[in-house]
């Protein structure tokens, strides 16, 4: 199957939620709307959509939704006249041939806006991005019909043209080792996400090497040992509880003897004390600059979806104790919570460079802005 049918599989948590109430809103109020497309003929009546130049004009705010978190909407458009029911073209009336199911269309109104804006912030948008997405609907379509299908083709173009300046793979660098540190709260994904990046990275010829960082936990040590058996791939440890800046500054060593491409450090994520982690974190980054001036080379924040608005208070905190250069979001597959990668790409702007949709070394995927935003609102291939 390719990535993005597994993508939209597994993401049928949030797209159905998002899909489902599309259609909703293009149903409501539709039945007096219907137009008659039946593809079989032109409709007997007018088009329903009003032509541009009658669309009633978008205030000026609207082209700076930064500046407003609220959608500026037109004013409201006249009521359009009542279409007549659809009705089957000379043809098929003609032939008896079965007519194709009409299309229904929504008049875009102040009140269509407000259930779109509500749908996406229930979706895990997060308001400020809800608002801004669905004023750029807006523009343009204000006053005009719009079926379901317009709608998601709509909402897909405008998620990912969010997504599209952060979706960035894992930046290689011809520099040996690179070194790759990774955060994020207990069960966020880290040990899984390194599991999965090692396996993929040796598959591609690199030699990678990976550092169990969080040495007070014995199960992410034994679950990072069973990952690098899979991927054949050295695991370095060290006795419960030593200090994890002395392991990593042991890994990275051995990694530059061994002319390794690779160095994965994984770390604790205990939340709960943020001085004591802050530290930890600190003495880590400090240790193996007296190896390489340079390193980390990367700080991956991985982030479990699951979690919803919560993960954007992560990105805040994590972004005060850690370099943070770059995101993975896990656990996609699941949670009816995927528009909270939307938010994250709207509000900070890292780069997102890898999703995990399940717990497989191939479910982890390079971020791809089309494919998720198509996943994401339902939008066929
Ligand atoms: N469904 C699903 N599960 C995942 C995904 N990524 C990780 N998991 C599961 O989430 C759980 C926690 O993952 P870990 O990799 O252990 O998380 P961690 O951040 O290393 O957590 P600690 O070891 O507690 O520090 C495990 O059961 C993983 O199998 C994913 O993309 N999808």
């Amino acid at each position: 199957m390719s990535f993005f049918g597994k993508l939209k599989e597994r993401l049928f948590k949030s797209s159905s939620r998002l899909s489902d109430g599309l259609d909703e809103i293009v149903a409501d109020q539709s039945s007096t709307a219907a137009d008659a497309d039946t593809g079989a003929e032109p409709p007997a009546a007018p088009p329903a959509a009003a032509p541009a130049a009658s669309a009633p004009e978008a205030p000026a705010a609207r082209t700076d939704p930064a500046s407003s978190p609220e959608p500026a909407r037109g004013p409201e458009p006249e009521a359009e006249p009542e279409q007549p029911a659809a009705r089957p073209g000379f043809f098929a009336r003609l032939t008896g041939a079965v007519i194709p199911e009409t299309e229904q269309r929504r008049l875009v109104d102040d009140e269509m806006l407000e259930t779109l804006e509500d749908l996406l912030i229930r979706a895990d948008m997060g308001v400020e991005t809800a608002a801004r997405v669905t004023a750029n609907i807006a523009e343009g379509r204000f006053g005009r019909r719009i079926s379901a299908r317009e709608l998601r083709e709509a909402l897909a173009g405008e998620v990912a043209r969010i997504l599209e300046p952060v979706a960035r793979p894992l930046p290689i660098y011809p520099k040996r080792p690179q070194v790759v540190l990774v955060v994020g709260v207990n069960g966020s994904g880290k040990t899984t996400t390194i599991g999965k990046l090692a396996s993929q990275f040796r598959a591609a010829g690199k030699k990678v090497v990976i550092a169990a960082g969080d040495t007070f936990r014995a199960a992410a040590v034994e679950q990072l040992q069973v990952w690098g058996r899979r991927a054949d791939v050295p695991v370095l440890t060290a006795a419960q509880g030593s200090d994890p800046a002395s392991l990593a500054f042991d890994a990275l060593t051995q990694a530059q003897r061994d002319g390794a491409d690779l160095l994965l450090i994984d770390t604790a994520g205990r939340l709960q004390n943020r001085q004591d982690l802050m530290e930890e974190l600190a003495k880590i980054v400090r240790v193996l600059r007296k190896v390489d001036p340079d390193a980390p080379h990367n700080t991956l924040l991985v982030l479990d979806a699951t979690t919803g608005q919560n993960a954007l208070a992560q990105v805040e905190v994590f972004r005060k104790i850690a370099d943070v250069t770059g995101l993975v979001m896990t656990k996609l597959d699941g949670t009816a919570r995927g528009g909270v990668l939307v938010a994250l790409a709207d509000k900070f702007g890292l780069p997102i460079h890898a999703i995990g949709v399940g717990e497989q070394i191939d479910d982890l995927a390079p971020f791809d802005p089309e494919e998720f935003a198509r996943a994401l609102v339902g939008a066929s291939d």
